[in-house]
């Protein structure tokens, strides 16, 4: 959509977001600049009669004297690259605001609400399907922080309900006696979409196989004295003794068990269950 002056100026970013005092976030050089004012009422106005012509309404629901009576929030998709025009061209917009709704939920009991609603949406006809109002439709959801599902459309036209269902999954529509529509889970307390995984821990040194590592498990897997006599035999049930042989114990040259540990260490299973059954001893017959 074109207009007779550089847009650049009057909208400044790509994204131009407009609330009420119809001052563009992003508009760079001085704040007050009648001309720039008027321009930028100009293609707010032109934007809300091509909407209300492609959605076949009697009168705009968008208008800047609308904007300026109303605490909504208007994004504006600028042609940034100027395709075609050297002033640049307006791609579409989209008019979202909170309102107080009485909405049934799928019980059909009355709950009183404040959602943010999509109120008035276009993208020019001449590109319409070409991806421009999913951009925009997202880059309104990210800045206001809210999840598709919690929205409240006002009336949306069959485009836009085919909108919603193709890039957001929205089909299930919860039936409302106003004109707005919520769409399931709403109500729900959906969780929030999955957080970004936390930053790549820095490499950590690796371990290699060790005899310390595996004694660690080894004694905790093995109560102390007298609690392993349970199993008719020292040193615990039969399961663990099945593993015991090649983890602790060695073939002497003469046929014998040497009890030492195969790193030479003498801190045999024995020498401990002796310091656990010192340190039993100790604390339930101190005399
Ligand atoms: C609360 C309200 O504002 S209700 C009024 C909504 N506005 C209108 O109906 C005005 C006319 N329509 C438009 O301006 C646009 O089509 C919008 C704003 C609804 C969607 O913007 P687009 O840039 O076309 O959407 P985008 O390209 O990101 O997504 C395309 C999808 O939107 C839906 N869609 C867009 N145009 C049509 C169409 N003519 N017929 C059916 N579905 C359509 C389809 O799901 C389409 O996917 P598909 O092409 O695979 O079928």
């Amino acid at each position: 959509m074109e207009f007779p002056f550089d847009l650049a100026p009057v909208l400044g970013d790509r994204f131009c977001v407009v609330d009420q005092h119809l001052r563009p976030a992003g508009r760079r050089g001085p704040t007050h600049r009648g001309d720039l004012e008027q321009q930028l009422r100009t293609v707010i106005d032109e934007l809300g009669k091509a909407s209300a012509k492609a959605q076949g309404l009697p009168a705009p629901v968008t208008s800047a004297t609308r904007m300026e009576a109303n605490r909504h929030v208007l994004y504006i998709l600028r042609d940034a690259e100027g395709r075609g025009t050297p002033k640049g061209a307006v791609i579409g917009f989209l008019k979202v605001g909170y309102k107080k709704l009485f909405l049934l939920d799928r019980n059909g009991a009355h709950n009183e609400a404040e959602p943010l609603c999509v109120l008035d949406f276009y993208i020019h006809e001449s590109l319409q399907r070409h991806g421009y109002g999913r951009e925009l439709f997202q880059h309104m959801l990210q800045s206001e922080r809210v999840e598709p599902w919690r929205l409240a459309v006002d009336r949306p036209s069959e485009k836009l309900l085919a909108f919603l269902h193709k890039h957001y999954g929205l089909a299930d529509a919860i039936p409302q006696v106003n004109n707005f529509v919520i769409f399931e889970g709403f109500f729900s307390n959906r969780p929030a979409p999955p957080r970004r995984p936390p930053p790549k821990r820095p490499e950590e040194e690796i371990k290699p196989y060790s005899l310390s590592e595996r004694d660690f498990l080894r004694e905790e897997t093995e109560p102390p004295w007298p609690f392993n006599l349970t199993s008719g035999r020292v040193g615990g049930s039969p399961v663990r003794g099945s593993l015991r042989p090649f983890l602790l114990r060695r073939e002497t040259p003469d046929g014998q068990t040497d009890p030492r540990p195969p790193d030479g260490r003498t801190d045999a299973p024995q020498h401990r269950r002796a310091r656990w059954a010192a340190l039993f001893y100790f604390f339930f017959f101190p005399q």
